[in-house]
């Protein structure tokens, strides 16, 4: 969809359709731009909130950072406008839908289905960090997925969108690496940590350091307390590709080029993404 960014737009310029979404900060509309006919995502935050949460900054932020971002696996961020109470941000429309009601659905994905959702990701990462960029939020609630079947990361705001719409209610440490956990210095590989938690419980159904308390979340991170259940039956390189990127050491993380080189990879990531 080439929304020409340079123009102003208004609310007048949408056709207002189904909520997709609900958050925090606001919902997402489907929306059709009137004179293109082209459909898009709208998402609606109240500037109230947005002051009262002090974040204008982040979202300044992602509006720049996702401005520049144009991948296949990245949801493309148009543009943005505003009126008296709100801002709406012009979104890349995915067709079905988020990939954590998905995996609600379906309670785990079998190695394929995985395999191609984690080396898309990986593909997706290595042009952020080509880019400089972090993405630091990649957890199940920021994919969606497109017409085809392919992985968009959304990019909620920087995990400012506390509101987990799953089990934790607050903003859930389960996708943290010890080192934001323990509030230290941080860089890249802080999504390879993320993405073997994703691949973790896109194979198992629950996040590997998952517990009652956030305490004992806390702890199992910083311990990379890493287990693998018996059931579902899950293959030995699977395991192995989740233990090379769960390492406490950041610098000893797989790098995203190596993942895309491993066997459990290859031999079951679907190269058509
Ligand atoms: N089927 C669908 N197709 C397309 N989109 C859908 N949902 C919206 C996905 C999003 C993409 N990007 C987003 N960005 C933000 O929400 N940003 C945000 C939000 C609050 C505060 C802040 C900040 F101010 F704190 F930064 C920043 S939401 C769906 Br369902």
């Amino acid at each position: 969809v080439k929304m020409k960014e340079e123009r102003r737009w208004t609310l007048s310029d949408f056709d207002i359709g189904k909520p997709l979404g609900r958050g925090k900060f606001g919902n997402v509309y489907l929306a059709r731009e009137k004179k293109s006919k082209h459909i898009v995502a709208l998402k609606v935050l109240f500037k109230s909130q947005l002051k009262q949460s002090q974040v204008e900054h982040q979202l300044r932020r992602e509006v720049e950072i996702q401005s520049h971002l144009r991948h296949a696996n990245i949801l493309r961020l148009y543009g943005y406008f505003y009126d008296q109470t709100r801002v709406y941000l012009i979104l890349e429309y995915a067709a079905k839908g988020e990939l954590y009601k998905e995996l609600q659905r379906c309670k785990y994905f079998p190695e394929k289905r995985a395999a191609t959702f984690i080396a898309s990701l990986a593909q997706a990462l290595i042009y952020c960090h080509g880019k400089h960029v972090i993405h630091r939020d990649i957890k199940p609630e920021n994919l969606l997925v497109g017409a085809q079947g392919e992985l968009k990361i959304a990019d909620f705001g920087w995990s400012v969108h506390t509101f987990d719409r799953r089990r934790t209610m607050c903003g859930t440490l389960d996708y943290l690496p010890p080192e934001m956990v323990e509030s230290k210095e941080h860089d890249a590989s802080v999504d390879i940590w993320s993405l073997g938690v994703l691949c973790y419980e896109f194979l198992y159904g629950v996040p590997p350091f998952e517990a009652k308390e956030h305490s004992d979340t806390y702890r199992r991170i910083v311990r990379v307390d890493l287990k693998f259940p018996s059931k579902p039956v899950v293959s030995a390189a699977a395991k192995d590709l989740i233990s090379q990127l769960l390492v406490k050491d950041s610098s000893q993380r797989l790098p995203l080029h190596k993942l895309l080189e491993h066997p459990w990879i290859v031999q079951n990531a679907d190269p058509s993404g």
